[in-house]
């Protein structure tokens, strides 16, 4: 039965009727017949979608990095290519890409499934792809307290492909780096090397 499901997202549970509400009404005002058989699930369908693709809402994405270990490691550690997927805060239009994620430990290391947890929780809401890669940045910087941190996101933008100014395959990077990455050059170019393999 439409709606009938139980939502593990708090937000979503308490406030479904009102979504499923909302979206039947767009879709009137768009020109559709709602009781057409194709379109009966559909307000329900999009709110189970918006369950998941804005769980970031029910995650303080500091706590994902809640368990870290004690390790004298001080070299690099990247984890890359975890592909994202967010929304647009401008068009509520998907984009979607990967992150790419260095640090230098300094006494502290995060379990490498947090990371991509961490790009989770940051990208599952309405975002836009500068304020994902810096705060991915600045919350490593803050829990693990490393050495330094470099962040590079790579996206394509549904609001740049499918409207507007129609640039399909067009890639947008952003990168933010913290600590000793911000001072050397050579840093930067070994995990950008790194990221080439
Ligand atoms: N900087 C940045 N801009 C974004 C991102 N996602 C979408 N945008 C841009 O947000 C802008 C919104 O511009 P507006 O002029 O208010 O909206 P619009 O009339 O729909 O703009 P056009 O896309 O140019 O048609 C557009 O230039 C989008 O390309 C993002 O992650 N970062
Ligand atoms: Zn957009």
């Amino acid at each position: 039965m439409a709606g009938a499901k139980d939502y593990n997202n708090s937000w979503v549970g308490s406030n479904r009727e009102q979504i499923e509400y909302h979206v039947r009404e767009i879709l009137k005002l768009i020109g559709e017949n709602v009781e057409r058989e194709g379109l009966l699930e559909t307000p329900a369908r999009v709110t189970r979608m918006y369950e998941e693709i804005f769980a970031g809402y029910e995650v303080d994405p500091r706590d994902v990095l809640g368990v870290t270990f004690d390790e004298q490691h001080e070299e690099l550690v990247i984890v890359k290519d975890i592909v994202y997927y967010s929304q647009c805060e401008h068009h509520m239009a998907p984009f979607f890409g990967k992150a790419h994620i260095g640090y230098i430990p300094s006494g502290k290391i995060a379990g490498l499934s947090k990371l991509a947890r961490l790009v989770e929780a940051i990208t599952r809401k309405l975002q836009v792809q500068e304020r994902i890669t810096s705060q991915i940045a600045d919350i490593l910087d803050e829990v693990l307290k490393p050495n330094g941190v470099m962040v590079v996101v790579e996206g394509e933008h549904l609001c740049m492909c499918a409207r507007g100014v129609k640039k399909p395959g067009s890639k947008t990077v952003t990168s933010a780096v913290r600590g000793q990455f911000r001072q050397s050059a050579a840093l930067r170019s070994e995990f950008l090397e790194l990221l080439k393999r």
